[in-house]
């Protein structure tokens, strides 16, 4: 046996021929350190196919499937226990090409990989009809937990300041994420964090995989996930594009220990990129509904007053309306118009003005039922919009908003009053023709000396 300290020593090594297997310890390896992974690259190339075992610490997952990239390989996830490395070398020295199991090993594999590339598939459908993102994770939960020797999977969503939310898990082993690592607020607050492999892909930017609960260091965690027949699991950050933000993790836990091939890890790689995708795509459909919701908002409120404004208000009453006709309901409205208040703006000032209107305005929603709706029209003038109101009701109704508005103090003015009009919406009337008789009746309370109220004809 000949040691190397580093992957240069060992080139100049296995250039002097007669090795009968390369072993290549991750161990001292940085993460992300792209030089010493080109070099180790070179070794494994340098093989040509003879056999080639690397020891890879488990968060340094992520650089397997690229040196498989480079010709064929074997790995045990470190620490490796002494046993387990007696098995690989003897298997390995003995007879490379069966290193991988007998043929039946072989066919075994085929097959996962053909489940596996169904599975892909069973997740782009989910993808594909994307609405609803907890819909998408149950999908996607139960297709991962089809897949053979799976016991348990997650969906976790990266949430700000890194915190990860489990959107979803489909457990046929009865373990319980939420209990394991500890919810606050749907949030893991984990102190798993650097040694779980879902938390620590995310936190690592890169695939975990754990093939013995044990190995990562921390002898509750490997007890519980003994005990729910956890042997090994794979974590993989999803990002929708190589490189790109990290949006979750999905965490696979099998119930035995196996390799996976380069293609294999290909495969989940690709699984991951789509469901990645699929929650760039479903924060991207939330924040444009929440700006959809905000700009409905906008076009139809009034800025000073927060009542909706004149074309809400209009269209509002269309719709009422139509349903009032429909179900054969009552529909009235009142118009108000504050008395005299180009002597408030002229005594005061607009700013003064301006607390005025406000204050009327939420004076009068507060006296509203909430299916009632109060528009501002223009200037000083508002309509209130009363579902399933008769005439008597709502000239009931103005009176009150009258005397509220008359009895209420204003900021840095005196008290305003307000005249009112008052129309039931008559059968086969439409919003002009209502709107042009409360008009109506709102001039005729203004005629009769202004803080009143008058019944449109
Ligand atoms: N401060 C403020 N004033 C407004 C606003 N919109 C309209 N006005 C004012 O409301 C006043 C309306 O005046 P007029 O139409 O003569 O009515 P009025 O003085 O209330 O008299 P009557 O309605 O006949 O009782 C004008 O001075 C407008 O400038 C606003 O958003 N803020």
């Amino acid at each position: 046996m000949r040691l190397a300290g580093s992957s240069g020593a060992a080139l100049e090594q296995l250039a002097q021929g007669g090795t009968d297997l390369l072993i290549v310890d991750l161990a001292g390896c940085t993460a992300g350190d792209t030089a010493q992974l080109t070099t180790l690259c070179m070794l494994v190339r340098t093989r040509n196919g003879a056999p080639v075992l690397v020891l890879c610490p488990f968060g340094m997952t992520a650089w397997l499937p690229e040196l498989m990239g480079h010709g064929p390989l074997h790995y045990r996830i470190s620490p490796v226990i002494d046993v387990e490395l007696c098995q690989a070398v003897t298997q390995l020295l003995r007879a490379p090409d069966m290193a991988h199991g007998p043929a039946q090993q072989l066919a075994d594999k085929e097959r996962e990989l053909r489940e596996l590339l169904t599975l892909q598939r069973s997740v782009q459908r989910a993808v594909g009809k994307l609405e609803d993102v907890a819909e998408l994770a149950a999908q996607i939960c139960t297709a991962l937990c089809s897949f053979p020797g799976v016991r348990h999977t997650a969906l976790l969503q990266m949430k700000e300041g890194g915190n990860l939310r489990l959107l979803d898990q489909e457990a046929r082993n009865g373990l319980d994420l939420e209990r394991l690592l500890g919810c606050r607020d749907g949030l893991l607050a984990s102190p798993l964090r650097d040694v779980f492999p879902p938390l620590l892909a995310v936190s690592a930017g890169e695939l975990v995989l754990l093939d013995a609960p044990e190995k990562a260091g921390d002898p509750q965690l490997a007890a519980t996930l003994h005990a729910h027949d956890v042997r090994m699991v794979l974590a993989l950050p999803l990002r929708s594009e190589p490189d790109g933000p990290i949006h979750g993790a999905i965490s696979l836990m099998f119930e035995r220990q196996s390799q996976f091939s380069r293609e294999q890890f290909a495969c989940f790689a690709a699984i991951a990129q789509c469901i990645g995708f699929a929650l760039a795509m479903s924060e991207l459909k939330q924040q444009n509904d929440a700006l959809a919701g905000r700009l409905a908002q906008v076009l139809t409120t009034d800025p000073l007053t927060g009542a909706i404004n004149r074309r809400a208000g209009e269209q509002l009453l269309d719709t009422e309306i139509r349903r009032a006709r429909r179900y054969g309901l009552p529909l009235a409205v009142i118009a108000c118009n504050i008395d005299n208040f180009r002597s408030v703006n002229d005594a005061y000032g607009y700013p003064i003005g301006d607390q005025a209107l406000r204050a009327v305005s939420h004076t009068i929603a507060g006296r509203l039922r909430v299916s009632d709706r109060l528009a501002r029209m223009r200037g000083e003038e508002f309509l209130v919009i009363a579902t399933h109101t008769t005439a008597r009701d709502a000239l009931r109704l103005a009176e009150k908003l009258r005397a509220t508005v008359a009895g209420t103090e204003l900021p840095g003015c005196e008290t305003v009053t307000i005249s009112l009009g008052v129309a039931q919406v008559a059968p086969n009337e439409d919003a002009v023709a209502v709107m042009d008789r409360v008009d109506g009746a709102l001039r005729q309370a203004k005629r009769r000396g202004r803080n009143c109220v008058e019944l449109a004809q």
